[in-house]
């Protein structure tokens, strides 16, 4: 933090090609850079202090709260919400988690805004004790925040140091936030992934569709694909598009998504992706958006003996990213292009374009 935006991106761009190395055959599309400040569509505030102060950002080395409501990152509209959310806390005496002493409810409240200004609330408990206290206050939150469309409370009863647990109670009628993306409405419920800058995420999907649209194939797979961001975006009269993903719920959001928009050749399955790619006839063209541990070695190589034409694999961790790569040398990264859907973090995320090198096909110019 500090620096020149400016050079934040060329330091991640060097960083990236470093860890590709030296190709020749291989162009590198200007960066994209979005906006500095102000970008998080979402908010993970670990909940500290006590229930007449309670903090809401971090928990330093001792494992108490540093409040974080001022931080940068936040648009405007969201850190606006903050006070509100600190004095329902308040109100619903929602004793914060004590970590150290292993003692209260409260650990997490995960806000997500929609490019409309909707917001999606998560609160995350230790356990059931204080719901119908959340029940009961509910009300005067909704009059407080009337942008407000999706709360829910989240279980986590083990004393870990993760975000959230599995178990998840709607508290509100309406259960999927719309996410508005270039004209798409995609639908976000509260267990599912959601790229954390819309406006570099945008970009991220129209580049990638542009891709796909100039090769014109006439499958595609869409592997750990969420909410369908890449699917939905690459959908095309008479292709046949398959989304991949574990979890259920992004998997029923992407669903209703393709409903809406009438793709009759976009299917979603949840699943796991590797599993899926071995037991499936390869398609033309797979897309793959993996979390930062990449697609393995398992999908890499699978991929590497299959006949897909082209993989478009789009990375939050391009040290993954190379790994994989080195596991697939007959597709050769063609396309890349840094997008810092980070900025003041040293994290980014980098789209490439892979095709299979072979004397008869010459796709890319
Ligand atoms: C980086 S996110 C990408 C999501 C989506 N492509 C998007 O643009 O929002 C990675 C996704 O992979 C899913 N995932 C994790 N492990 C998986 C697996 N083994 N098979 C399929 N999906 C998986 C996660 O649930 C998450 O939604």
């Amino acid at each position: 933090m500090g620096r020149p935006h400016g050079e934040q991106v060329a330091d991640k761009e060097r960083h990236c090609a470093n860890l590709l190395g030296e190709r020749d055959d291989l162009v590198w599309l200007p960066p994209v850079a979005g906006r500095e400040s102000g970008y998080r569509n979402k908010a993970k505030m670990v909940v500290g202090g006590t229930v007449e102060h309670p903090t809401l950002g971090i928990l330093d080395a001792g494992g108490q709260g540093v409040d974080l409501q001022g931080c940068g990152l936040y648009p405007g509209s969201l850190a606006a919400c903050f006070p509100v959310l600190a004095a329902f806390v308040t109100r619903a005496t929602l004793t914060p988690y004590d970590v150290p002493a292993r003692t209260g409810e409260l650990k997490n409240l995960l806000l997500t805004q929609s490019p409309d200004g909707e917001l999606l609330l998560r609160f995350v408990l230790r356990s059931q004790e204080p719901v119908a206290r959340i029940r009961k206050h509910l009300p005067w939150l909704l009059d407080a925040l009337p942008q407000l469309r999706v709360v829910s409370v989240n279980l986590l009863p083990d004393h870990k140091a993760v975000l959230e647990g599995e178990r998840e109670i709607l508290l509100t009628a309406t259960e999927t936030l719309r996410m508005r993306v270039n004209g798409i409405d995609l639908h976000l419920r509260p267990q599912s992934f959601f790229q954390t800058n819309t406006e570099v995420a945008a970009a991220l999907y129209r580049h990638a569709a542009s891709w796909v649209e100039e090769l014109a194939p006439a499958t595609v797979w869409d592997l750990y694909c969420g909410v369908g961001g890449f699917a939905l975006h690459v959908a095309a009269r008479g292709r046949e598009v398959v989304g991949i993903e574990t979890s259920v719920e992004a998997i029923a959001s992407a669903t209703l998504s393709a409903a809406d928009l009438g793709l009759a050749g976009v299917r979603f399955a949840a699943g796991d992706a590797t599993e899926f790619a071995l037991s499936a006839p390869a398609p033309d063209l797979v897309i793959v958006n993996p979390p930062r541990r990449g697609i393995g070695e398992v999908l890499s190589r699978w991929l590497e003996a299959s006949d897909v034409r082209h993989v478009v694999y789009s990375s939050c961790n391009a040290a993954s990213l190379a790994r994989d790569l080195a596991l697939m040398p007959s597709l050769r990264p063609r396309r890349a292009q840094v997008l810092d859907m980070f900025p003041q973090t040293t994290h980014y995320e980098v789209l490439t374009l892979l095709e299979r090198t072979s004397p008869s096909w010459t796709g890319v110019h």
